[in-house]
C-alpha cells in the first residue's frame, strides 16, 4: 500500500483519484513545520505540496521511502531540486492547470491598479464618498510590456489585445514567428522599460531574473508606469520599486507575490497608498485548484506504480514515442548493468555503454540511466539508487560514462553492451530483446551465450576439457543445489570457456570455494538478479 502525504491545502475533488485508489492511502496534514515533517515523512511514498511547504534537504533525507514530490502548481522554488535528485526523488509539477486562472488574476490586478479599485473600495466602505482621488487610466491604446512569454505571459498578451493594448514581449526563447502569430512585438527589457505604460512579469525566479527590474531600470523607466507581479517575489526589486513609486516614476503597482511570504507586518508595500497586494492568490480558483490537483495526482499514481509519467522537473522529458521504444529495454539495461557489476572486481572507474542497431538512432539517455542504476545498485544498495539520481551519483563518484553507438548490430536488431572498467579489470556483457522471449544476455566477455537474466546464476570460467561439466553438476548436486539451466560458451575447442548456470537457490561461499578447487576450473561467481 502506497502512502501519500498532502501537506498543503489541495483540492479534495482534485485528489479524489488518489483517495479512491485501492493501493493508496492519503493523509492530509497541512501546516506542518519542517521538524514535524522530518518526523513523519519516513512513512510516505509521495508528498503533495503547493507553495507553502518548503521541501528542504532535511525532509528529503528523512524521506527514506519518498519516491516523488508532486507540486500542485507551476513554481517549484519551494522544493530543493538538487537535494531531490541527490536522494533519487522525482519532482513533478502541474504546469498547465493554473495558466488561465493566473492570467485572469493578472488582468484583475492590471485593471485594479489602473482604476484604484482596492483603495476606492476601502474608502467607500469607511463611509467616505471620494470621487476625486481615484481618477484612473484606460487600457486602450496603451503599451503593455510582458516579461516572460511562456504559458501565462502569452495568455495575458492575447487578452490585452482584446483591450486594444499594444504588446511588447520579452523572452529569450521567443521566436519572431511565434511573436507574429501572437500579434505582439519582440522587445528588450530596456525597450519595454522605456516605452511601456504597463508592465507585467511572468518568468520563474532564477539567478537571471532576480531583480530583473531594479534601480537601473527604474532610472530610465517611462514615467507613469504601472507594474504588476503575479509571478514570483524578487523578480522586481521591492525596495527599489517603493522608491520609484515615491519618486513619481511608477504610478502604481500590484503584487500577488513577495520576496518573503507572507511579508513582514512592516513591509513597505502593506501601507503604501499606491501599491496594492493580494496574498499569492494567482492560482486560487476552484477550477485551477481542481485542474492542478487532478494532473499531479495522475502523475503521482503513475510514478508510484512504476508506469510512464510526465512533467518531471528534475529529469529531462521523454517524448511518448521514444518512451514506448525504450521502455521494453529498461529491464534488460538494468539487469545487464547489475550483472556486469556483480562479476567485475574492484571499484568502478568507467562504464562504457554500446548501443547498436535501431537503438543507435535515438536518444538513449533514459536507458543509460537504467544501466547505470543497475551498476551502482550493486555497490550503493538498490534502495539508494534510481533513474533520477543514477547519473548524478556516478558523476559524484567520478565514474566516467562513455556511450558508443554503431548502426550495425551483428546478428541482432538491437544490441546493448556494457563494459565496466575498474582498477583491477575490464569486463563486458551484451544483451538483447528476443521477440517473444524477453531479455537475454548474449555475450559475456568474448564468449557467446544465451542466458535469461533472472534469479540465481553461477558464472564459472574454466578450461574446455572433457568431464568438467559433470564434475560441476556432481558437486552442486551433492550440496543440494539444483541446476535449472546450463549454458556453456567457448571460442575454441580446448581453450578457455565459461559456464553460466541458473540454480534454484543461491550457492554459498563454501560451495563456490569447492567449485574453484575443481581441476580446470578457474573462477566461480554467484550472481543474483531479481
Ligand atoms: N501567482 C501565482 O499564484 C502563480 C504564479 N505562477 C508563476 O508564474 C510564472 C510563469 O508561469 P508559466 O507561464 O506557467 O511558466 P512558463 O515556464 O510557461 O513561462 C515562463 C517563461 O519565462 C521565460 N523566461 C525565463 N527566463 C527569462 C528571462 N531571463 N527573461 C525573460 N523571460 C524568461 C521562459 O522562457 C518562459 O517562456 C512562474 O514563475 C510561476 O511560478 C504560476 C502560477 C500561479
Ligand atoms: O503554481 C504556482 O507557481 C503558484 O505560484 C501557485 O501557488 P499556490 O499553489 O497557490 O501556492
Amino acid at each position: 500500500m502506497f502512502k501519500v502525504l498532502v501537506s498543503d491545502p489541495i483540492s479534495d475533488l482534485g485528489i479524489q483519484q488518489l483517495v479512491e485508489a485501492a493501493d493508496v492511502t492519503v493523509d492530509k496534514k497541512p501546516g506542518l513545520s519542517e521538524d514535524e515533517l522530518v518526523a513523519i515523512i519516513g512513512d510516505y511514498d509521495a508528498l503533495l505540496v503547493r507553495s507553502q511547504t518548503r521541501v528542504t534537504p532535511r525532509i528529503m533525507e528523512a524521506g527514506k521511502k519518498l519516491k516523488v514530490v508532486g507540486r500542485a502548481g507551476v513554481g517549484v522554488d519551494n522544493i530543493d531540486l538538487g537535494a531531490a535528485t541527490q536522494y533519487g526523488i522525482i519532482v513533478i509539477n502541474a504546469p498547465d492547470g493554473n495558466t488561465i486562472t493566473t492570467c485572469e488574476h493578472t488582468f484583475a490586478m492590471i485593471m485594479a491598479v489602473a482604476r484604484h479599485i482596492p483603495q476606492a473600495y476601502a474608502k467607500t466602505v469607511s463611509g467616505v464618498w471620494d470621487r476625486k482621488s481615484f481618477l484612473g487610466v484606460e487600457l486602450r491604446n496603451k503599451v503593455l510590456g510582458v516579461l516572460g512569454m511562456g504559458r501565462i505571459g502569452s495568455e495575458v498578451a492575447l487578452r490585452a489585445k482584446a483591450f486594444g493594448m499594444e504588446i511588447l514581449g520579452y523572452d529569450p526563447f521567443m521566436t519572431e514567428e511565434r511573436a507574429e502569430k501572437l500579434g505582439i512585438k519582440l522587445a528588450s527589457v530596456d525597450e519595454i522599460v522605456r516605452n511601456a505604460d504597463f508592465m507585467t512579469v511572468h518568468t520563474p525566479l532564477t539567478a537571471e531574473t532576480r531583480h530583473m527590474i531594479g534601480k537601473k531600470q527604474f532610472e530610465v523607466m517611462k514615467p507613469g508606469m504601472r507594474i504588476v507581479n503575479c509571478a514570483r517575489g524578487g523578480i522586481i526589486d521591492e525596495l527599489a520599486l517603493v522608491e520609484a513609486v515615491d519618486n513619481g516614476i511608477v504610478a502604481g503597482a500590484a503584487f500577488d507575490v513577495f520576496e518573503v511570504e507572507p511579508p513582514a507586518a512592516d513591509h513597505p508595500f502593506l501601507s503604501h497608498p499606491k501599491i496594492i497586494v493580494t496574498p499569492h492568490l494567482g492560482a486560487s480558483t476552484v477550477e485551477a485548484q481542481e485542474n492542478v490537483a487532478i494532473d499531479v495526482s495522475e502523475q503521482v499514481l503513475h510514478i508510484l506504480r512504476d508506469e510512464p509519467f510526465s512533467n518531471a522537473v528534475n529529469m529531462p522529458p521523454i517524448p511518448a514515442n521514444l518512451a514506448s521504444q525504450l521502455q521494453p529495454y529498461y529491464a534488460l539495461g538494468e539487469k545487464l548493468g547489475n550483472f556486469i557489476a556483480q562479476i567485475t572486481d574492484g571499484p568502478v572507474q568507467e562504464i562504457t555503454v554500446g548501443y547498436s542497431g535501431e537503438l543507435a538512432e535515438v536518444d538513449t539517455q533514459p536507458l543509460t540511466r537504467y544501466i547505470v542504476k543497475g551498476v551502482l545498485s550493486h555497490h550503493l544498495g538498490a534502495e539508494n539508487v534510481n533513474v533520477v539520481n543514477s547519473l548524478h551519483l556516478a558523476k559524484e563518484r567520478d565514474v566516467n560514462i562513455v556511450i558508443n553507438k554503431s548502426h550495425a548490430a551483428k546478428d541482432f536488431t538491437n544490441l546493448v553492451s556494457v563494459s565496466l572498467r575498474t582498477k583491477k579489470e575490464e569486463r563486458n556483457a551484451a544483451g538483447t530483446l528476443l521477440t517473444g522471449y524477453g531479455p537475454r544476455i548474449v555475450q559475456i566477455d568474448k564468449f557467446p551465450v544465451d542466458v535469461t537474466p533472472e534469479g540465481n546464476l553461477i558464472l564459472i570460467s574454466h578450461n574446455d576439457k572433457p568431464g568438467i561439466i559433470g564434475r560441476v553438476g556432481t558437486l552442486l548436486g551433492t550440496n543440494d543445489v539444483n541446476i535449472a539451466t546450463m549454458q556453456v560458451g567457448r571460442q575454441l575447442a580446448g581453450g578457455s570457456a565459461i559456464m553460466v548456470l541458473t540454480v534454484d537457490k543461491g550457492a554459498d561461499k563454501a560451495i563456490l570455494e569447492q567449485l574453484v578447487s575443481l581441476s580446470d576450473l578457474n573462477s566461480a561467481k554467484e550472481i543474483t538478479l531479481n
